[in-house]
């Protein structure tokens, strides 16, 4: 159900201090054909009522044609920034970009953070966004797992499904999204709380059993059958099981690329405030499904593009699939055990 302008107004507000946004900044709201229009609203009365300069770009949304999915992130890399240099001027000289469009896995974010740009993504639906606000708390749990995944050179994920696959680390920076950004560079999402970062090339080897319940994004499915991906040298190499196998499949292969193959971001969730079961309450377009990729516990493992954490890779599909059940251990030492996160 709906919440009341005032509440998200009042959850903007947190963000925006948890920012340090100053009076007299300039931030630039981003946003497309798309975007909510409480969030924008809420967003920008909150700006204001920090004293700081509250602009809007509004681009023309693109990919619609080519992507077979409306979930903004299904087709990456290409956004309405691509080959737009004076909307890319306007991003960069902002203070702060609050981006209510996407752009996630873009060479301009890249662009706009290497200038010393700070960029929040926020696109979840409005109550989602209240619910998940975001506390100094989420950041310190997810900077304490960051500093142990950091000092990492391997990571081994297990399930009883049958999940055994090993993960070179060390050759890429950490993702680590506790949902806002409190330092010039930076990039987060709201609602998050995960951790993540990428195998090294060519490392992931072994099997993955997506169990009964395990999702798939952007399908917004629950798996209801196993599905077995084979990983050999950095790629899944084989996807077995009944119908979820086969559309996954169809889906990959209909880019005509197979980067999209390759093994991306991988980590855990760490938002307790975060449910499993919130994906089954809402329509397939309605969410972008953060409760899944951030609930405390999961294995959250992807495929696709790298250029995220600076690497060349930047095909358009990318799947993120949150698994249950799994035991995650680094170098030997578990962070997660059968779905459920070590705690200190
Ligand atoms: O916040 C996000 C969302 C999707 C993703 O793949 C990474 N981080």
């Amino acid at each position: 159900m709906s919440v009341s302008d005032f509440e998200l107004f009042q959850s903007w507000r947190k963000v925006l201090d948890l920012c340090a946004l100053r009076p007299g900044q300039a931030v630039t709201v981003l946003t497309s054909a798309d975007t909510n229009e409480q969030t924008l609203r809420c967003a920008i009365l909150a700006v204001r009522d920090k004293g700081a300069i509250a602009n809007r770009l509004d681009l023309q949304p693109v990919n619609g044609g080519t992507s077979l999915s409306r979930d903004p992130l299904a087709y990456v890399g290409t956004t309405p920034l691509t080959g737009n240099r004076p909307a890319l001027e306007m991003l960069k000289a902002s203070d702060l970009v609050l981006d209510l469009m996407t752009l996630l896995f873009s060479a301009e974010q890249h662009e706009i953070l290497a200038a010393g740009g700070r960029i929040l993504l926020a696109v979840e639906p409005p109550e989602v966004l209240v619910r998940l606000t975001p506390t100094l708390e989420d950041r310190a749990r997810v900077l304490a797992a960051s500093a142990t995944l950091r000092a990492a050179r391997g990571m081994r994920v297990t399930s009883a499904a049958g999940t055994d696959a090993t993960f070179a680390l060390g050759d890429y920076p950490m993702l680590e999204e506790y949902g806002f950004v409190d330092r010039p560079g930076r990039w987060d999402h709201w609602p998050s709380g995960f951790l993540a970062t990428w195998s090294n090339e060519g490392s992931a080897e072994g099997t993955i059993v997506l169990a009964p319940g395990d999702i798939l994004l952007p399908q917004k499915a629950y798996v209801t059958a196993p599905v077995t991906l084979r990983l050999e040298r950095g790629y899944v190499r084989a996807i077995e099981g009944g119908y979820e196998a086969g559309h996954l499949k169809d889906y990959m292969d209909s880019f005509g690329d197979p980067e999209v193959y390759a093994v991306s971001h991988i980590g855990w969730g760490l938002q307790k405030k975060a449910h499993w079961s919130v994906m089954g309450f809402y329509d397939r377009e309605a969410s972008i499904g953060m409760d899944s990729r951030a609930c405390a516990g999961n294995f959250l493992w992807s495929t696709g593009p790298n250029n995220e954490a600076g690497g060349t890779r930047d095909t358009a599909c990318h799947i993120d699939i949150p698994m249950r059940g799994c035991t995650v251990t680094l170098d030997g030492e578990a962070v997660v055990v059968d779905g459920v996160l070590v705690e200190d």
